[in-house]
């Protein structure tokens, strides 16, 4: 797959089919329309192309939302890679290119850059300035312009919609597995192993503290989880609390976990973790010791789960 940061970057004479969209997530219905486009592509000699926007369009328009995602733009870029797609440009979403019009961005982006000859897009899609420009348009511009229509059914698209707001709905209330069937993947996050409080290892359950770097990425609600990580080639399980550790006294929100048998250091190193399924909410406990008997309940857990799924 070859990768472009802008609509101008890609360079190329071939003409193309092309899907728009953010694909948060890459989940079990953005995977049936990226195959659809791949499918097009080979049946009609065509480069198969993504246009997606970075940041996503409500970060820059409607800055005081906190919105989160479900993958980040490496993450997103990754998992588009591994659908046999051709060509992936993100393009920047700034308010100049809010600002174009339907015309202008037809003409300038899809037709003169991205040299579209198919366009498969969901039957509600709108674009241009003020997004006032619906399939209809988009019909009528093909007739000028020499390029066609495919429509996604109100069907497929609900299938879409109705799984990423499933996902997120998951995730913040902890339930993995409905959020992993609807991914058909393991919902991960990834980031750099930092300094902690270093009261992990004084009760032998040494945490490794995850830093993410995208504060946009959504974080499962807090809680006890089972999890799996490559760490230097070799998987390993591990018990992962999202929470603030009131029992210690924090305030902070930290991702840490505790790797069933290893011990190595694992600072500076970054790692990604995958959730597995959900063992309990955070509780605030009377003491250490209270806390370590906990985790060791976790730790069981954790093992008869992994056991039985063998
Ligand atoms: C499996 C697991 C479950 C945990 N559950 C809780 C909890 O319910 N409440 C809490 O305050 N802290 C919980 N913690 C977090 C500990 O407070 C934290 O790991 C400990 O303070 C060590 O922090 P440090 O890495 O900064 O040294 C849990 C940690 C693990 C590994
Ligand atoms: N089984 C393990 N799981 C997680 N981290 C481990 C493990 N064994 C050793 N470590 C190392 O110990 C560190 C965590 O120790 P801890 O006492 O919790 O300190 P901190 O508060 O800095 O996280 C990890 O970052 C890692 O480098």
């Amino acid at each position: 797959m070859k990768k472009y940061s802008s609509a101008s970057a890609y360079k190329n004479d071939h003409q193309s089919v092309v899907t728009i969209g953010t694909f948060d997530g890459v989940h079990i219905g953005h995977k049936a329309i990226l195959k659809r486009l791949v499918e097009t592509a080979k049946k009609e000699d065509l480069d198969s192309v993504v246009l997606t926007f970075f940041p996503h369009p409500r970060m820059v328009l409607q800055q005081n939302v906190d919105i989160k995602l479900l993958t980040t733009i490496d993450e997103r870029t990754q998992l588009l890679e591994n659908t046999g797609l051709g060509h992936l440009i993100i393009h920047p979403f700034t308010h100049a290119f809010s600002r174009l019009t339907a015309l202008e961005y037809v003409r300038d982006i899809l037709v003169n850059s991205l040299k579209a000859k198919k366009i498969i897009i969901g039957y509600d899609h709108r674009f241009g300035r003020n997004r006032n420009a619906n399939i209809e348009d988009l019909k009528e511009f093909g007739k000028t312009y020499n390029f066609e229509v495919e429509e996604i059914s109100a069907k497929e698209l609900d299938d879409v919609a109705v799984s990423s707001t499933k996902i997120r709905k998951a995730l913040d209330a902890g339930d993995i597995e409905t959020a992993n069937n609807y991914l058909g993947y393991n919902f991960m996050i990834s980031g750099e192993v930092v300094r902690g409080k270093a009261i992990g290892r004084t009760i032998n359950y040494p945490t490794a503290n995850l830093n993410l770097k995208e504060t946009y990425k959504l974080v499962p609600k807090n809680g006890v989880y089972i999890v799996q990580s490559i760490i230097e080639g070799e998987k390993f399980f591990g018990i992962t609390s999202v929470g603030t550790n009131p029992t210690v006294g924090g305030t902070k929100k930290t991702i840490e976990t505790h790797f069933l048998d290893f011990n190595k250091d694992l600072y500076e190193k970054k790692i990604g973790i995958e959730f597995l399924n959900y063992i309990r909410e955070e509780e605030t406990f009377s003491s250490l010791e209270v806390l370590r008997q906990e985790i060791l309940k976790d730790e069981m857990f954790a093992k008869q789960y992994l056991k039985e799924r063998e």
